[in-house]
């Protein structure tokens, strides 16, 4: 079967299928022993702003592949939520939790199993945390859900609620038994020079480099405590987890939003440049300067706001703000924050698709870019560096760009960090510079 006839297949089948959620308040309780207690698949979403999402099984699941892969989410995701039925408060409507691969033509190759080129998960069960309050959901689909069916389902998910401990004592670290680099210094700093040459003969503006860490772990990964231990190093960011096997789990705590659509209204950021953290108030604030004052990373930032701003222009008026220095616990980068108010009702997921990969994780002109990180990296992307994130029934939604994240599974992990190389930059110190970009994983698994 080709994909296009799959695809009305599943259509078809939407077709017959009813959506039923229905949520109750419950006591706070701990998301990591909920997400613990669920099989595959299982899907985390945690924003700065406040909402958490934590989800397990599939009452549904859109996956796709191939250039068209938007088109048919999209086509997917309208026959899917047509006539839901959904009861609770509008934080715990139905949600597709999930992502994209960087490449539109990735294969399910390991550390990838499991990872189709774009995998949305609609939870069976999930826990909502915002506005002050936690919620239960229950999303019954298919040709037999009922409103009965489902609230007999809340009641049996609210009863084994019950049973999970308030509290679960954090496990240690697995520890770190063997590690290497997939491509080692000396190979990624020779790659960044001719990378830098072939941008200084012309063709290109800016390359994303990036490597891979593969790590042997001493003991097996416990991702919800690897998730709960984030939550506290890194509240600032992001915090997903996409886990569509119990073979293998990406996630990781990404600082940078791709894009967050709500109604009319479109935010998004230009992150790049990057600096450490310093020791005292005072290494810290010249680090700031140095990122304001390097004509280096204000080029290699302006670049990613540009770009932004151009591709945003199709879908409405768009405002950039003045950049400014955003902080994280190990890492400060150059941010311009940018909004827009849409014209009519495009899609986040079309938001997604016209703005992924920008020049922060791609570079610039976007072809030649891809071209020459397919030619150069020694290393699969995979999901590195992709859109992870949300979509409701109106089209509502947020993605975050998958950096500063890794896939596990049992004893392995591989961790993922990337730098913005353009005609001046001095391998050595992009080599140092990737450095944090693995750490905040590293270290909760240390
Ligand atoms: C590519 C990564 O980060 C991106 C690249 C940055 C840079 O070049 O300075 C900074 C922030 C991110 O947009 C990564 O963390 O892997």
């Amino acid at each position: 079967m080709n994909p296009a006839q799959r695809n009305q297949e599943a259509v078809v089948s939407h077709a017959e299928a009813t959506l039923v959620s229905r949520s109750c308040e419950i006591p706070d309780v701990s998301f990591r022993a909920f997400l613990a207690d669920q099989n595959a698949p299982r899907v985390h979403w945690a924003s700065p702003d406040g909402l958490e999402l934590v989800g397990g099984g599939a009452a549904a699941h859109l996956t796709a592949s191939g250039p068209k892969r938007f088109d048919s989410l999209r086509d997917e995701a309208e026959a899917l939520f047509a006539d839901a039925d959904h009861e609770g408060p509008e934080a715990t409507r139905p949600r597709m939790l999930g992502g994209l691969s960087f490449d539109a033509d990735h294969e399910e190759t390991p550390p990838w199993t499991g990872f189709a080129a774009a995998t949305f998960v609609l939870p069976r069960v999930q826990l909502t945390r915002g506005d002050d309050a936690t919620w239960l959901t229950v999303v019954e689909y298919g040709p037999d859900a009922t409103v009965d069916s489902a609230a007999d389902a809340l009641d049996a998910a609210r009863e084994s609620l019950s049973e999970l401990p308030m509290m679960r004592p954090s496990g240690g670290s697995p520890g770190v038994a063997d590690r290497h680099w997939r491509t080692p210094k000396r190979e990624w700093t020779a790659q960044v020079e001719r990378v830098t040459e072939r941008i200084r003969s012309g063709d290109l503006l800016k390359v994303v480099l990036a490597t891979a860490l593969d790590l042997e772990l001493a003991e097996e990964v416990d991702i919800p405590d690897v998730l709960e231990r984030l939550r506290r190093t890194y509240p600032e960011c992001y915090r997903f987890l996409v886990q569509p096997t119990d073979e293998a789990a990406f996630f990781g705590p990404p600082p940078e939003r791709l894009v967050k659509r709500a109604g009319r209204s479109v935010e998004t950021e230009a992150l790049a440049g990057s600096m450490p953290r310093g020791e005292t108030p005072e290494d810290d604030a010249d680090y700031a300067e140095s990122l304001l004052e390097s004509e280096k990373l204000q080029h290699e930032q302006q670049l990613v706001a540009d770009t932004i701003c151009e591709q945003l222009e199709q879908f409405g008026d768009v405002t950039a703000r003045d950049k400014r220095i955003r902080k994280l616990s190990n890492i400060q980068h150059l941010q311009t924050p940018i909004s827009a108010t849409l014209d009519g009702d495009a899609h986040v997921l079309s938001l997604v698709e016209a703005l992924h990969p920008t020049p922060a994780v791609g570079g610039l002109p976007l072809e030649a870019a891809l071209e020459t990180i397919r030619e150069t990296e020694s290393f699969d992307r995979g999901w590195y560096a992709s859109p992870v994130g949300w979509f409701d029934a109106d089209g509502n939604g947020e993605f975050a760009v998958g950096i500063r994240s890794g896939v596990a599974g049992g004893k392995q992990a591989t961790l993922f960090a990337g730098n913005g190389i353009v005609g001046d930059s001095d391998p050595e110190a992009e080599w140092d510079e990737l450095q944090p970009k693995v750490r905040p994983i590293l270290d909760e698994l240390e």
